[in-house]
């Protein structure tokens, strides 16, 4: 971290925040999640379960379950979470961006697996980059600024970007040159901002 005194104080970190027998278990649900349920991106790939925004549908969510192996999770987190991503490496890092406005302005990720450097850089216009859960590395050769601050993030932990952290500052992950003994997979929790009440099957709930 470079300076405390300028964290807001919107940034959570818990440490320890399961254990490491959750963490296996989780690790291991991920890993068994059936192929078709990975979208593969530029340096990562993911899952996601629950509610997803639609881009297309002006960002209203279909509702939808968290699966019993996330839900308790969720629920440790906060009660009405309804939004979970599973990404699968990281060691290109990701740029800098916002998580963008289909979602309350809340975002819980879990760590498992490896750590991660978690940097932030205060948002100088409105005109930056508005991305939502599935944006990903596309202009990767961007030069990146100086971060801010920089957290160092360990597997099991908990992070929670809330309104000033989630919407005055970018975050990304730091590249990783190093060999890594393991990958990095990352829960991310939210609540859709907007669901629709029609179900899947488009019937009224
Ligand atoms: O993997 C993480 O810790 C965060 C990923 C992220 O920022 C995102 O997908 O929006
Ligand atoms: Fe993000």
């Amino acid at each position: 971290m470079l300076s405390t005194r300028t964290v807001p104080p919107t940034f959570t970190y818990r440490p320890n925040f399961i254990t490491a027998e959750e963490e296996e278990r989780l690790l291991a649900k991920v890993a068994s999640a059936p192929q078709p349920k990975w979208t593969t991106l530029k340096n990562r790939r993911l899952q996601n379960w629950g509610a997803t925004p639609i881009a297309a549908k002006n960002n209203v969510a279909l509702p939808e379950k968290l699966p019993d192996w996330l839900a308790p999770l969720a629920d440790r987190i906060a009660a009405e979470v309804d939004s979970a991503f599973v990404f699968d490496g990281t060691k290109y890092g990701i740029m800098p961006h916002l998580d963008g406005p289909a979602y309350r302005p809340t975002v819980a990720t879990v760590s498992l697996g490896e750590y991660c450097i978690l940097e932030f850089y205060k948002r100088r216009n409105l005109d930056e980059v508005m991305v939502t859960g599935e944006h990903d590395d596309a202009d990767s050769q961007t030069i990146r600024p100086t971060p801010d601050f920089r957290f160092l993030i360990q597997p099991r932990s908990l992070v929670m970007l809330q309104d000033e952290m989630y919407e005055g500052y970018l975050h990304g992950i730091g590249e990783t040159w190093e060999d890594r003994q393991n990958s990095r997979v990352s829960l991310t929790f939210r609540v859709a901002a907007k669901v629709s009440k029609l179900n899947l099957f488009g019937k009224k709930r």
